[in-house]
């Protein structure tokens, strides 16, 4: 079997060889003539897996995305083709809430502010967002969800407006990019909205960049009130809205779901569903092969206030590394796909081990690794 594979997935060799020979090929520029005698496509975010793609893709019996958003995938004609699908969802939504709090973390440090008491908008409620809900509440945040979907469906957590969520203090984004129907997202925060929200307000959006109008964004920004800004994701990417980044407070290039486990997750997700589909057995563990982290042990001797979490937090995973090269060069041409395809090896929480004698259920419930002194 042919198996087609963006270059940018880790674990692919090691979890795909068994079934054929692994072809690896820049995702963003892949053709239709690359996939003509492909058996298995296994792609990311920056290929649009559509008719026009798989054209002359005759052999082809199964398409994998290792990411949780699927806007990227045609799924209706996949179906219409017999072609299998998986995507795997969930695989990064604790990186994407590790990005989360660290940014907020910095954002409360920055501008003064205690984060317990804040009130926390969440609109998308699903596995990204409740990853940001639970860790937010760790803090003393008052979290509020919005998710008319979830809310129609008969999900029992309580639910608020959107417009009630807009007046939070803090506004994050986690919902899929969908254009149409009763719920679609795109430019869901519209001009309008951009110009009536309060400047003290603090917006961070990680799901995808055209959930906001970037160009109202950059009217607001350039007024006399500003917004307080996290970006991680952007319209029309890799060829952003650079005039914008100045006006955020952090801005990164798409990277909020890029820890090392998140990454190995999606692919070993992609695996798992393609054993089950085709009748393979599931041989390889994932916990066997995520490697050790550089610091993976350490004493808390302090008690868990905001600035001690802070610390230990930012130890692990700080945001403003990010920031800071993505600010460096972004005016570089190519810059934004290279920052993605070099990123640095990022850990979850959970890969450090705190050893401590204090009440540790905040970090138990933070997703760290505790052991008793
Ligand atoms: N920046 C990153 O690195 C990164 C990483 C992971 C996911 N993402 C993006 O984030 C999105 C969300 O991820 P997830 O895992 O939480 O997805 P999910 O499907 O688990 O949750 C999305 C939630 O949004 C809700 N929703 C849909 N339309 C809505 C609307 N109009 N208003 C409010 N809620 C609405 C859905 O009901 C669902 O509960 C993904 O689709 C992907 O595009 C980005
Ligand atoms: O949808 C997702 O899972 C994320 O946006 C994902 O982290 C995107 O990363 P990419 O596939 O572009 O490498």
């Amino acid at each position: 079997m042919k198996i087609v594979v963006d270059e940018n997935m880790p674990l692919t060799e090691t979890l795909f060889s068994e079934f054929g020979e692994i072809v690896p090929l820049p995702g963003r520029t892949m053709t239709a003539e690359q996939l003509a005698d492909a058996d298995i496509l296994l792609v990311r975010s920056v290929t649009k897996v559509n008719a026009g793609l798989l054209a002359k893709a005759e052999k082809l019996k199964f398409v994998g995305t290792a990411t949780i958003g699927t806007d990227h995938i045609d799924k209706n004609y996949l179906a219409g083709k017999g072609i299998r699908f998986a995507s795997a969802p969930g695989c990064n939504k604790i990186s994407v809430g590790e990005y989360i709090i660290s940014a907020l973390l910095v954002m409360a440090e920055k501008y003064q502010l205690s984060l317990a008491g804040l009130s926390l908008g969440i609109i998308g409620a699903g596995n990204t967002g409740s990853s940001v809900a639970e860790k937010a509440a760790e803090f003393g945040i008052t979290v509020k969800l919005c998710d008319p979907p979830k809310e129609q469906e008969g999900d029992p957590r309580s639910f608020v407006s959107y417009d009630e969520a807009l007046e939070c203090d803090l506004i994050s984004f986690h919902v899929p990019l969908s254009r149409d129907g009763e719920h679609a997202t795109y430019h869901l925060l519209d001009k309008k909205r951009i110009q009536s929200l309060r400047s003290e307000q603090i917006l961070l959006n990680a799901s995808r960049g055209e959930v906001w109008d970037n160009q109202a964004m950059l009217l607001r920004q350039q007024s006399a009130e500003p917004l307080r800004l996290v970006m991680d994701v952007w319209e029309n990417e890799p060829d952003i809205q650079q005039e914008l980044v100045p006006y955020t407070d952090i801005a990164t290039p798409h990277i909020a779901g890029y820890s090392l486990e998140g990454k190995y997750r999606g692919t070993y997700m992609l695996y798992e569903a393609f054993c089950q589909q085709f009748g393979y057995t599931v041989t390889k563990q994932l916990s066997q092969l995520l490697p050790v982290a550089d610091i993976n042990r350490l004493t808390l001797t302090a008690s868990l206030e905001e600035a001690v979490l802070k610390k230990l937090i930012h130890l692990v995973y700080d945001v403003r590394r990010d920031d800071a090269r993505f600010r460096h060069r972004i005016g570089l041409p190519g810059q934004f796909d290279e920052m993605r395809k070099r990123y640095p090896e990022r850990r979850e929480w959970s890969s450090v081990s705190v050893s401590t004698e204090l009440n540790h259920s905040v970090l138990m419930k933070l997703g760290f690794s505790v052991s008793d002194n």
